[in-house]
């Protein structure tokens, strides 16, 4: 998969290329390139903002300066072949959820928009999506100060779930929100830390109880947490045993 981001700010995508998405990187099955907006300014101060129309509060990212960075970083698509998808983080998105990061993995080429200041003038978004799928994302309800943040955990949670990047693809198969459930508690040694023991089921080699014990606590957990996540379920999801819980 073939990753392009823009930004005023390189240095923010710096843990793209550290640890397991580094040697993802290395392993030839990401590619990343961080491309400064400032690149695509031609005045002396590099300006990429100006004053809302119809006023308010801040800045809002000048139109001219990020079209010709998608002209230039998407660059001429082949004939024949898929335009990439563009990803523009903003709080006023569709919520990213693990579904659109299963649909996102599919992809060969995804570009990542990282607005600051208000956000981009509107025309950018309007213009692309004529030449190109365009997803306004939120990564959820709360107000970060750009997009940059935002591209970090979207990279992450699409780039697991690419085939070699995890040392161990069960975990991906058994993600939180694959079953429709939260993930339950985890242990590991010591059996007893500061007086608190692992849950004898655990430690009794008897895998059906296991599971049964995990799927229950998932669906506690589940309850209390995000009851939405519960409601959501299809009838089928819960076996006699759920709903005995
Ligand atoms: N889930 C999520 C995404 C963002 C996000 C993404 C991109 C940008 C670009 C500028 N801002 C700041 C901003 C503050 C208020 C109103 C609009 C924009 C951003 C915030 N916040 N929260």
């Amino acid at each position: 998969m073939r990753i392009d981001v823009v930004t005023i700010f390189p240095g923010y995508l710096a843990p793209l290329r550290e640890a397991l998405l580094g040697r993802a990187i290395d392993a030839g099955l990401i590619s990343v390139a961080v491309h400064d907006l400032r690149t695509w300014t031609h005045d002396v101060h590099q300006a990429v903002d100006d004053a809302p129309y119809g006023g308010g509060p801040g800045m809002v990212m000048r139109p001219q300066v990020w079209g010709e960075a998608l002209d230039a970083v998407v660059g001429d698509v082949p004939s024949g072949e898929a335009p990439p998808r563009l990803i523009v983080p903003t709080p006023a998105g569709r919520p990213f959820t693990q579904a659109m990061a299963h649909e996102y993995a599919a992809e060969s080429r995804l570009v990542f928009a990282c607005g600051r200041y208000e956000g981009i003038d509107q025309r950018v978004i309007d213009d692309a999506a004529t030449w190109m799928p365009v997803d306004e994302v939120s990564i959820g309800d709360y107000v970060l100060v750009g997009g940059e943040v935002a591209v970090l955990a979207i990279v992450e949670a699409v780039a697991r779930l690419l085939p070699g990047v995890l040392g161990n693809p069960a975990s991906a198969e058994q993600d939180s929100f694959s079953d429709g459930l939260l993930e339950g508690p985890a242990y590991t040694r010591p059996e007893t830390w500061r007086g608190r023991a692992v849950p004898d089921v655990l430690r009794s080699g008897n895998h059906g109880a296991i599971a049964r014990w995990r799927r229950d606590r998932a669906l506690e957990r589940t309850a209390a947490r995000r009851p939405d996540l519960l409601a959501a379920l299809p009838p089928t999801a819960l076996d006699r045993a759920d709903r005995a819980l």
